[in-house]
């Protein structure tokens, strides 16, 4: 029954509220005075160290009186330590001894020198495979290469190839050798940093193809992403050439074509074996990727073998549509392990599916073990032109190296001075095959339009960004390589990754934002061993914060191209001449595309958002 009696709470007597407000004031009374017991006994401690430390002062000179008072004073201490105990207080001294030397307190105001942290990489980033530089002096012939299929070796030699180049001679083989370790051993994955122009892509594109050539099948089993179509372009297209004769078949999805053109050429569906694949190879960009994976019936990746990152730190900078996350996840579900293993039994390890061999590659891959721990590596190997070695001053490393064959220059002047220095090395010292590059794509378009209205027709000048549409580029491209056109001016669109055979000089009209963007701008000239000039113009402001750019990047010094007033002053004239003409037909576009705009506003259909190259 008693579980069930319910208290009422009926008010408190005037008794009982009296009894327990005494009670509480009797406590407070007893704190008080247990503190003023407290402090007198501090006083008194303190006292007693003071003189026991003056006695140790004294030692020495009077060490027998010393001797005497000091054991006076341990008495006079002890006493004191035991009437502490007595009063069953705590001493606060005492107290801060232990805290100081036993724990540490939090909050406490006493300054701590902080120790400096070494920042040490890990085994395989300070351990790199050294990848030679030399183009000129190449000794790996390929037909004497035991471990390289004869068709091939036929191939590259119908392409003019007969040396692997330094990265190819190191990189193909160790693929091949991690491609054939019996199961369930997992191939290492593998991180690339060597110059521009020094034939990573063959590095890649050769072990896929001779692994994959020796067993047919209808799937998707590699998979090359990139971060622009164009670069996408460019890889399918050598991926295709050396396909020849193998039967693997490449697709090229990087939205060039509507989604659903290239879902029909991927997929077909079968009715023994339902969706299956129509390309082994598929090289794409990371936004493309995406949607496949997201809004493509059939689209597995259940038997991927490679997965080549290409412009790997570019694509890592620009994360398009969350690529990588939506990419593993795939991978993941279609039964492939991930790069760490749960249980280390040979029951386990038996029944999982080998993860696709990750090959990562670029010219300026940060050695920063954070940044590359998002790749989900598995016992990764680096292979750089620049190792880092632990007894080599971190100081001194080259981060990013450019090609030997490449000359890079700067030059100084004012900024009205900028055009009249471009002109000069166009005009009178005759610079053919110039990408030249500008910091917008409004720039480069004036500065194009500047150009062939000076030049006259005695050169041909396009532009090339973002804002012309994806035929008018290539055939700029196209153009430049038939030598149609001498001079393209460019944003930094066109600063990574592409490869324009016999560019002969790179021109920075403005300067470069960052360390990366220098090498990759410089980078489209002085390639596969042929000689490349860079040359960046710079206002006087500028040189200090170019100079910290490059040693940012590890990079000496470069010379610098003297110019005298007597140089540009012929030019002037028409210079100015032109400069009347180009703002005039500047003046005439803005006022068609605000006609333009007024009309789509008035619901008239626009023609097309983007320019076209006219020629
Ligand atoms: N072994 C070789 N012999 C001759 N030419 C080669 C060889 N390997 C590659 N090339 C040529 O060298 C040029 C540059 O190669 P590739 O585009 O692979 O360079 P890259 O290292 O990827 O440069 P980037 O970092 O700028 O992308 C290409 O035109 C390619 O055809």
């Amino acid at each position: 029954m008693d579980l069930f009696i319910i208290n009422r709470y009926t008010g408190e007597s005037e008794n009982n509220s009296n009894i327990q407000e005494t009670h509480r004031l009797q406590k407070l009374q007893q704190k008080i005075e247990e503190r003023r017991k407290a402090t007198t006994n501090k006083i008194r401690h303190d006292k007693s160290l003071k003189l026991i430390a003056s006695s140790e002062e004294n030692e020495g000179k009077q060490k027998g009186l010393a001797t005497v008072e000091t054991k006076t004073n341990l008495v006079n201490h002890n006493e004191i330590l035991q009437e502490e105990n007595d009063t069953n207080i705590t001493h606060p001294i005492v107290e801060k001894t232990k805290d100081k030397s036993d724990f540490k307190v939090l909050g406490n105001s006493d300054f701590e020198k902080k120790q400096v942290v070494e920042r040490v990489l890990p085994y395989w980033l300070s351990h790199a495979h050294s990848i030679s530089k030399n183009l000129q002096k190449l000794t790996c012939h390929v037909v004497d290469q035991p471990w390289l299929h004869s068709t091939l070796k036929e191939t590259l030699a119908n392409e003019g190839v007969t040396h692997l180049f330094p990265v190819q001679e190191q990189v193909i083989p160790f693929i091949l050798k991690e491609q054939g370790l019996p199961a369930p051993l997992w191939p290492h994955d593998i991180c690339v940093s060597a110059p521009t122009g020094s034939g990573k892509t063959l590095s890649f594109v050769l072990p896929i193809i001779q692994t994959l050539m020796l067993e047919l099948g209808h799937h998707i089993r590699a998979l090359a992403v990139l971060p622009v179509q164009e670069l996408a372009t460019q890889v399918a297209t050598v991926f295709k050439k050396y396909c020849t004769n193998t039967g693997l078949r490449v697709a090229l999805l990087s939205g060039s074509v509507p989604r659903q053109k290239e879902q029909q050429q991927l997929l077909k569906y079968t009715d023994s074996l339902g969706w299956v694949s129509e390309a082994d190879i598929i090289v794409c960009t990371a936004g493309r990727l995406v949607e496949h994976l997201q809004n493509t019936e059939g689209f597995s990746l259940k038997y991927l073998k490679f997965l080549v990152i290409d412009e790997a730190d570019r694509i890592m900078d620009n994360i398009q549509n969350d690529w990588l996350y939506h990419l593993y996840k795939h991978i993941q579900l279609e039964g492939h392990a991930g790069n760490k293993i749960s249980q280390l039994n040979w029951k386990f390890i038996d029944k999982l599916q080998c993860p696709p061999q990750k090959l990562l590659f670029s010219a300026t891959l940060t050695p920063d073990p954070e940044l590359l721990e998002r790749w989900g590596l598995f016992q990764p190997k680096l292979f750089s032109v620049a190792p880092i070695s632990d007894n080599v001053d971190k100081n001194k490393v080259k981060k990013f190296s450019t090609p030997d064959e490449l000359k890079e220059q700067f030059v100084t002047c004012s900024i009205e001075e900028k055009p009249l220095i471009l002109f000069h090395f166009l005009m009178e010292q005759k610079f053919d095959k110039v990408l030249c590059f500008t910091n917008s794509g409004q720039s480069a378009h004036r500065l194009t339009v500047l150009l062939n209205n000076w030049a006259q027709d005695k050169i041909k000048v396009a532009e090339l960004s973002a804002s012309l549409d994806r035929t008018s580029r290539e055939n700029v491209l196209k153009n430049f390589k038939l030598s149609e056109i001498n001079v393209i001016v460019s944003t930094d669109a066109l600063a990574r990754g592409i490869d324009i055979p016999n560019c002969k000089y790179v021109i920075s009209y403005d300067p470069p934002k960052n360390i990366k963007t220098y090498v990759h701008r410089v980078g489209r000239t002085g390639r596969a061993g042929n000689i490349g000039h860079a040359i960046t113009i710079l206002v006087q402001n500028q040189v200090q914060m170019f100079k910290e750019i490059l040693q940012s990047g590890g990079k000496e010094d470069i010379s610098q191209v003297e110019f005298t007033a007597d140089t540009l002053q012929p030019l002037i004239d028409g210079y100015q001449r032109a400069m009347e003409v180009t703002k005039q037909s500047i003046h005439t576009e803005i006022n068609n595309k605000v006609k333009k705009s007024i009309e789509v506003k008035r619901g008239v259909k626009p023609s097309s958002q983007k320019r076209k190259h006219n020629g």
